[in-house]
């Protein structure tokens, strides 16, 4: 194992997953599990990258061939003492042992990590698999599956963090709760692994996890953004995914329960939210000029009273929808927010943060168009889509949500706020997105003087 770790920095900086890019890693494996399969040596690493100012701990699943992998040149890590090593989720070797071992009740002691399979249901048996493109933070496989049964799709979480990771707990509670609109839970695989930095002295994390795939779905922020160019109408479909909006709050209520938003809960709510305006100011100046402005609108929403809270997706926008031909809309990755720190995204919320998220989106849809050359004007077409997925969603919940305006107002600000540091460090061309929205809502939302 040690010896496969000079391999592993150059490959790993070049990874779509790797975080800080830019720099060049400094690595240590801190822990593994490894299978000894006919293909070869099945070895999950714990790696932790020291060159940030911030260590990140990574999974990594590496498959030690003697002889190399047809056609796997794409996921060559390097070589090491004769052995050929692969990135594992591009092996079909470590594709099915990965899927065997969450969807069993499976028990496996490594060095300095002991993972744990949960099943939820059966899988059935692998014929092939494959990696799916395009993914950033994490990477998933799609299984073909023999006889009836649906297609399988697992993520393979890259940064590995101390705590629950919703993306796992709520849709598993959401199958638990038999909702339709969220792909049915298979099973899951959770670890402890030693942290010295943790006063027990171990970390508790979610590896992966394994969902049915609906095949021939289609992303709803790709659907979106066609009907809007093309001037089409899309309330039906924006009422539609307000209704399975609000379906999917009602059954995470009903599985893991609501909570009264008591002074606390809004003070850390609001603390949360004035942290981010400050970095957001600290990073992007046209926010600055905001600032005032919308720590008035948020002192003004902390003294109005505040719904319930409960679990919620956390960072909803049209790219975590997906239009099913079979189902309808089904919502995805509910790992909240990515800024935010894990043990805070399965903190109980406010719902209509969710509301506010997708809001945004259909913003995002008209904003993206403008930019276009030539220049789409999609405003209206956006309005209208926004009225409509808040009716499907009143429709659905019977909760008149227009009726907490001013906290939706806030949170929709929030999440522009989010945005705008979203954009600066990623995708700088997109910036004037949020900070136009915060500009109009500001002006709608700020206290007028007496
Ligand atoms: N169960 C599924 N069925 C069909 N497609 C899926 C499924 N899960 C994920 N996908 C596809 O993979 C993409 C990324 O999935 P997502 O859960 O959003 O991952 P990430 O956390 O990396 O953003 C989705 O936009 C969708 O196109
Ligand atoms: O899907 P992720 O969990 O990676 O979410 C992050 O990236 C999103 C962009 O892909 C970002 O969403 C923003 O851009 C979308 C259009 O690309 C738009 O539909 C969203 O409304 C907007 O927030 C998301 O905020 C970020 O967390």
């Amino acid at each position: 194992m040690s010896t496969v770790a000079p391999s592993l920095a150059g490959w790993m900086a070049r990874q779509r997953w790797y975080a800080t890019k830019g720099r060049t890693p400094a690595i240590r494996v801190i822990g593994s599990m490894e299978a000894m399969l006919d293909e070869g040596l099945v070895m999950t690493l714990l790696v932790i990258d020291e060159a940030p100012d911030k260590p990140v701990l990574y999974q990594i699943p590496v498959v030690a061939r003697t002889s190399p992998l047809p056609g796997g040149d794409g996921a060559f890590i390097g070589s090491s003492d004769g052995l050929y090593l692969y990135d594992g989720p591009h092996d079909p070797a470590y594709a099915e042992y990965l899927l065997r071992s969450l969807a069993t009740e499976s028990h496996i002691q490594g060095s300095d990590i002991v993972a744990d399979g949960h099943r939820v249901s059966d899988p059935g048996r692998v014929l092939r698999s494959k990696v799916l493109e395009g993914e950033q933070s994490n990477t998933s496989i799609i299984y073909d599956v023999d006889g009836d049964s649906p297609k399988v799709i697992t993520k393979v979480f890259r940064v590995l963090h101390h705590g629950d990771n919703p993306d796992v707990t709520s849709q598993a509670a959401l199958t638990q709760g038999h909702s339709t609109r969220v792909p049915a839970s298979l099973g899951y695989l959770t670890a402890t692994w030693s942290d010295p930095g943790r006063d027990e002295g171990r970390a508790f994390g979610h590896l992966a996890f394994a969902q049915e795939f609906l095949a021939g779905s289609e992303d709803a922020w790709r659907v979106a953004l066609q009907a809007a160019r093309r001037g089409q109408d899309f309330t039906a479909e924006a009422r539609d995914l307000g209704r399975a909006t609000a379906e999917v709050h009602a059954t995470l209520a009903r599985e893991l329960g609501t909570t009264a938003a008591g002074d606390d809960e809004v003070q850390g709510a609001l603390t949360s939210m004035r942290r981010r305006i400050e970095t957001a100011s600290r990073e992007v100046p046209e926010v600055a000029e905001y600032e005032t402005a919308i720590r008035a609108v948020y002192d003004v929403v902390g003294d109005l009273p505040w719904p319930d809270l409960q679990r919620i997706h956390g960072d909803l926008h049209l790219g975590q929808a997906l239009q099913s031909p079979a189902r309808g809309w089904v919502l995805l990755d509910f790992e909240g927010e990515p800024l935010r720190p894990m043990p805070e995204r399965s903190r109980p919320d406010v719902t209509l943060r969710d509301v506010a998220g997708m809001l945004r989106s259909f913003d995002y849809v008209s904003g993206s168009l403008a930019q276009e050359h030539p220049r789409v004007d999609a405003a209206d077409w956006a309005s209208a889509a926004r009225r409509a997925f808040v009716d499907g969603y009143i429709a659905e919940s019977g909760v008149d949500i227009r009726a907490h305006r001013a906290l939706l107002d806030a949170f929709e600000i929030d999440k522009a706020v989010y945005e705008a540091i979203y954009e600066s460090r990623n995708r700088p061309d997109w910036i004037g997105i949020p900070l136009g929205a915060i500009g109009r809502l500001v002006a709608r939302s700020a206290p007028k003087p007496a």
